[in-house]
């Protein structure tokens, strides 16, 4: 027999009384179950003890903390902007990165560096990547234990061609430094911000490490992965950004969905094959940091990178795109070093080649289209079976 019968076969004390014992059960088997805001259940939980330094305190960064923070961790949150630091402690809010968000009570603003590093262990990196090694400099300065780093900035440096943990290493002395681990994978800050069910994966050379970062961040709207292939991890999510800008370049031309399937293939194809000569298992384009990443850029409006392609397939200047923005467009620097990986590592890279053209040579961006697909034929898989093969030899 049902719940209802028996309630409505009750006196009504004695159903006031199991109402409340119901809605009691309820309650807990939420809270056991982590399907209730923590904050709420704040009376009862205990904030977790060591607080986490998230240095940046951009759209990644703001909602990076907003994560841990939902899982109890006290979090100070660095910004080099004084004016942002104040509107994150006195109204809890970042407007000009997460318009729509109240920042919760665990985040602090800190606008000192050596106060936000004050007994830390545990820093994300949320700068981009030509800020890097500027802010590390400033870092190594005000520490004085070692501590793990995570960093999530997607991107390559022109020039030396490195990847950000390569650049983390150049800049940080090795007894300073603990561990690194990247963060990456498919993750607008906006949907990330709102709670919307993300995933994303996290790669160290010391899968320990990478294990305890999945467990600071991991939540039932956050699911964290682990990857052992740190170079795939930084070369995907990169690499995708420069994909992403040349599909918003075809959809601000109008050329349709085929266009941007073909892009996302073969940009895909371009990936890998780059990836795997610079030595990245090549299974990982195939997650979250490959494919998962290089979907969501490429065909979401929140991408900076799809949306700076798309006023340039409409008509707009670098130049004017940029100014626009406010926020980083990381695909830009990253195609100059992209088209640098590809002349080193001897590796077809036409996608690349063209933004690289239509991006710092002039080159309209219908006239760049029209020379990918007036190249000779080609075989889908051949290029990186090759370079499979090679790596076998
Ligand atoms: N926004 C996203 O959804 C998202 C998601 C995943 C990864 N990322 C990556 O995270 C990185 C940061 O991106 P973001 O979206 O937070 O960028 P953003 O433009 O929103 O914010 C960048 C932050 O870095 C600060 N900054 C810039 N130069 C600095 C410097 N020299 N010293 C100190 N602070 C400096 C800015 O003031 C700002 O607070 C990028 O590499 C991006 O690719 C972003
Ligand atoms: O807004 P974008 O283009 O920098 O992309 C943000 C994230 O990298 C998406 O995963």
């Amino acid at each position: 027999m049902s719940r209802n019968y028996y309630i409505s076969h009750m006196n009504d004390s004695l159903k006031i009384e199991l109402e409340m014992l119901l809605a009691l059960k309820e309650l807990l088997l939420k809270f056991l179950l982590g399907k209730e805001n923590k904050f709420e259940a704040g009376v009862i939980m205990r904030k977790n003890q060591e607080p986490i330094a998230v240095i940046g305190a951009g759209s990644w960064g703001s909602a990076l903390a907003l994560v841990l923070a939902d899982n109890n961790h006290e979090v100070r949150l660095w910004s080099h902007n004084e004016e942002q630091v104040k509107e994150i402690n006195e109204f809890h809010t970042n407007k000009k990165y997460l318009p729509e968000i109240k920042l919760p009570g665990l985040i602090t603003g800190y606008g000192s560096l050596p106060a936000a590093l004050d007994g830390i262990t545990n820093i994300i990196l949320a700068v981009p990547t030509k800020a890097i090694r500027e802010v590390i400099g400033k870092m190594r300065e005000v520490l004085s234990g070692p501590i793990t780093i995570t960093h999530v900035s997607k991107g390559i440096e022109p020039d030396t061609l490195l990847r950000i943990s390569e650049m983390i290493k150049e800049e940080m002395p090795a007894d300073l430094l603990r561990d690194i681990v990247v963060l990456s994978g498919p993750s607008h800050a906006e949907e990330v911000s709102l709670r919307h069910p993300t995933t994303v994966t996290v790669s160290s050379e010391n899968m320990a490490a990478a294990e305890k970062i999945q467990d600071l961040f991991i939540n039932h709207n956050f699911r964290v992965y682990t990857n052992s292939d740190v170079i795939g991890v930084e070369i995907g999510g990169a690499l995708k950004n420069i994909i992403a800008l040349a599909a918003g370049i075809t959809d601000g031309l109008g050329y349709g969905d085929n266009a941007k399937a073909a892009l996302i293939t073969r940009g895909l194809a371009e990936i890998a094959r780059l990836g795997t000569k610079m030595g990245a298992n090549p299974l990982t384009f195939a997650g979250l940091a490959g494919i998962g990443d290089l979907i969501v850029t490429c065909t979401s409006v929140h991408s900076r990178n799809w949306r700076a392609g798309n006023m340039l397939g409409k008509g707009k200047s670098l130049d004017e795109v940029l100014d626009s923005m406010g926020m980083v467009v990381e695909g830009v620097r990253t195609t100059k070093a992209a088209f640098q990986l590809a002349k080193k590592y001897e590796v077809k890279m036409p996608i690349a080649t063209a933004l690289y053209d239509v991006l710092f040579n002039g080159k309209d961006a219908k006239a760049a289209a029209d020379v990918l697909m007036s190249r000779g034929k080609t075989h889908e898989m051949e290029d990186l079976v090759n370079i499979l093969e090679e790596r076998n030899e």
